[in-house]
């Protein structure tokens, strides 16, 4: 075996006095333009990761190149259009993560040797802009953050995977932690249990349930191990003890199912219907896997699923915000890095 010889040393502009710590807080990646050239070269990087398409053998390249990446992002494009942040020309996913790395840079500004930054995994600015950033500002240890509350491989293990990557091509490397998954610190469910009251005061209806629906995957990945759907049902079982709801008031399901196998069950899509159906007229749906509000959010819930549930005779229907850069959602990331930054600062 030939052993590459990490070269690349990212030297600090000037070395600070103090050696700095760095915090990247880390999100999914969205495409930079809402048209489809942007969403094309977004969904490549995308689907070519081994960690979200596990099999990326030649039928899926050809499924890839020859159907998806030909169709997709012109339709994608326009939902990504009706969501857009015009005034900054970028994806609201881009917009309130950059935020909330500003709000905790601020919340933290006392601790003079903490430097924040921010990155996708997929797009930009990119894992490898943010550690060289925070190098060159003379951090030599870097708390990485994979802001998902649940982990699941295709999430926060690509995280990792991408900042090793990085540091495998650095002489000098930085020191590096990475936060665990928080799908159940008190912290979190204390914050979603803030903002799903806060918001339920301000609508002019009662929902008669609310539905807790999560991002979905395959359900092959599940069965292989992968822990994500436990810690989806550990943070709704949490939710409902911390709401005082059963699980007929608090209802867990997965959304976003992507291709034909089978995914996580039950299907949001499915279950707005059934609702609806059965004559619930009034609901309310959190999305506590999704740290920031995005397309799977904004449009794929609150529009949507919206239309699902009263095309089938639903009434009211109402999409709670994520916790954002909100003053409970913070307090969650602040909580979580604190905590992991224990003996560095
Ligand atoms: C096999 C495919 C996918 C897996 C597994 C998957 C897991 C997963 N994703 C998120 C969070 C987000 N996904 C988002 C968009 C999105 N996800 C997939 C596919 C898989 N996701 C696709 C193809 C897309 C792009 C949109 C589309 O073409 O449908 C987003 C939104 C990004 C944005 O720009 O706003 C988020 C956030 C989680 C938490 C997760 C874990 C199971
Ligand atoms: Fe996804
Ligand atoms: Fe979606």
């Amino acid at each position: 075996m030939t052993a590459t010889v990490p070269n690349e040393t990212a030297k600090p502009a000037a070395a600070p006095a103090q050696p700095r710590v760095g915090v990247l807080l880390v999100n999914l990646g969205t495409p930079d333009t809402a048209d489809a050239p942007g969403v094309r070269v977004y969904l490549k990087e995308f689907l070519s990761d081994a960690r979200v398409i596990e099999d990326q053998g030649l039928i899926w390249q050809l499924v890839l190149n020859g159907i998806i990446l030909r169709s997709r992002p012109r339709t994608k494009a326009l939902d990504y259009r009706k969501i857009w942040n015009n005034e900054r020309n970028e994806s609201p996913l881009k917009t309130i993560t950059r935020s909330q790395a500003d709000k905790l840079a601020a919340a933290l500004s006392d601790r003079a040797h903490l430097v924040m930054d921010w990155a996708m995994r997929y797009g930009n600015p990119s894992i490898k802009a943010g550690i060289d950033a925070l190098i060159a500002k003379g951090c030599d240890r870097i708390l990485a953050v994979p802001l998902y509350p649940q982990y699941s491989a295709s999430t926060s293990a690509t995280v990792c995977d991408e900042v090793f990557r990085v540091l495998a091509r650095l002489r000098n490397q930085p020191t590096l932690r990475v936060t665990p998954p928080y799908y159940e610190d008190e912290a979190y469910i204390e914050a979603l249990a803030i903002s799903i009251e806060t918001h339920l005061a301000t609508l002019p209806f009662k929902p008669e349930l609310i539905v807790a629906s999560f991002h979905g995957m395959p359900k092959s990945y599940v069965d292989k191990g992968d822990p994500y759907q436990s810690h989806c049902i550990a943070t709704t079982a949490a939710l409902r003890r911390r709401l005082g709801m059963d699980e007929t008031r608090l209802l867990l399901t997965f959304q976003s199912r992507f291709g034909n196998d089978e995914w996580l069950q039950p299907y949001t899509d499915k279950t707005m219907e059934r609702l609806a159906k059965e004559g619930v007229r009034r609901i309310a749906v959190v999305t506590p896997g999704f740290s920031t509000d995005c397309l799977e959010t904004l449009e794929e819930i609150a529009q949507e699923n919206a239309e699902i549930f009263k095309h089938n005779g639903g009434e009211q229907f109402s999409a709670i915000p994520c916790l954002n850069d909100s003053d409970p959602g913070m307090d969650v990331i602040r909580t979580l890095v604190l905590r992991e930054l224990q003996g560095w600062i």
